[in-house]
């Protein structure tokens, strides 16, 4: 198996979680576009009854196409369940970082709302400690970014600023942000590290997402690792 077919796995297994009548959180990137296209084969086929979440204008596009129903939290401020990618997940903890895709925003809010939070991953993404492998992506307001910059490398980090589409555009978020990917390396505690970054100035919100996860479902070669805080 290659890494798509084991994010497909993860992905495919995901989506037999969801029940006629959930309210579903859709993640964004590669691993959960592999989920939203399987819920639309569901609905589809056996004429599965769901309303979905989007967490992004990029998966909102994919949930249209597949011809999955699109909700909002005007209507249902429970989430039954939530499944999303991750950047990195630490073992022992199940902590995340999240937001490589530029979606962590919106991403928090949905997966904070969810009775479950169901994070598919393929090998590559388990680590011993968070910040091993991937900076963490800071969404920031535009105004005085610079000022947020120096802040957040006051705190220990290496702050790439602020993060350009691969055409060298600079990137702007779905709430209309920045991203700042800051290098901790490992992060010894993160949920102190969420919380210092949660009280700076000009920061909106952060790619560490500690505690959260319900289920991690880990793709493997072989199978996919069902792991459990
Ligand atoms: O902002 C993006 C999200 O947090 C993604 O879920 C994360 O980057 C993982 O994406 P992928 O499944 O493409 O590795």
């Amino acid at each position: 198996m290659n890494v798509d077919d084991c994010k497909r796995a993860a992905a495919h297994l995901a989506a037999s979680l969801v029940k006629p009548g959930m309210v579903v959180g859709l993640g964004t990137g590669s691993t959960a576009a592999f989920m939203i296209e399987r819920l639309g084969e569901r609905v589809a086929k056996e004429g599965l009854k769901i309303q979905a979440i989007p967490t992004s204008e990029e998966s909102t596009k994919l949930a249209r196409a597949a011809g999955i129903p699109i909700t909002t939290f005007a209507d249902h401020s429970v989430v039954d369940i939530t499944i999303d990618g991750a950047d990195e997940v630490e073992r022992k903890t199940l902590h995340l970082i999240k937001g490589l895709g530029a979606a962590l925003l919106r991403e928090k809010i949905v997966a904070q709302a969810s009775r479950r939070f169901v994070v598919i991953v393929d090998v590559t993404k388990p680590v011993d400690q968070l910040g091993q492998r991937v900076p963490v992506p800071v969404e920031v307001v535009p105004f005085g970014y610079e000022a947020t910059a120096a802040r957040l490398e006051a705190m220990g980090a290496k702050v790439i600023r602020p993060r350009r589409h691969l055409t060298g555009e600079l990137l702007t978020t779905d709430n209309g942000n920045r991203i700042l990917d800051c290098a901790f390396g490992p992060i010894d505690d993160v949920q102190a590290l969420a919380a210092r970054l949660d009280g700076t100035v000009g920061v909106v919100e952060h790619g560490l997402f500690p505690n959260m996860a319900t289920d991690v479902l880990v793709a493997t070669e072989r199978e996919v690792e069902q792991w459990a805080p």
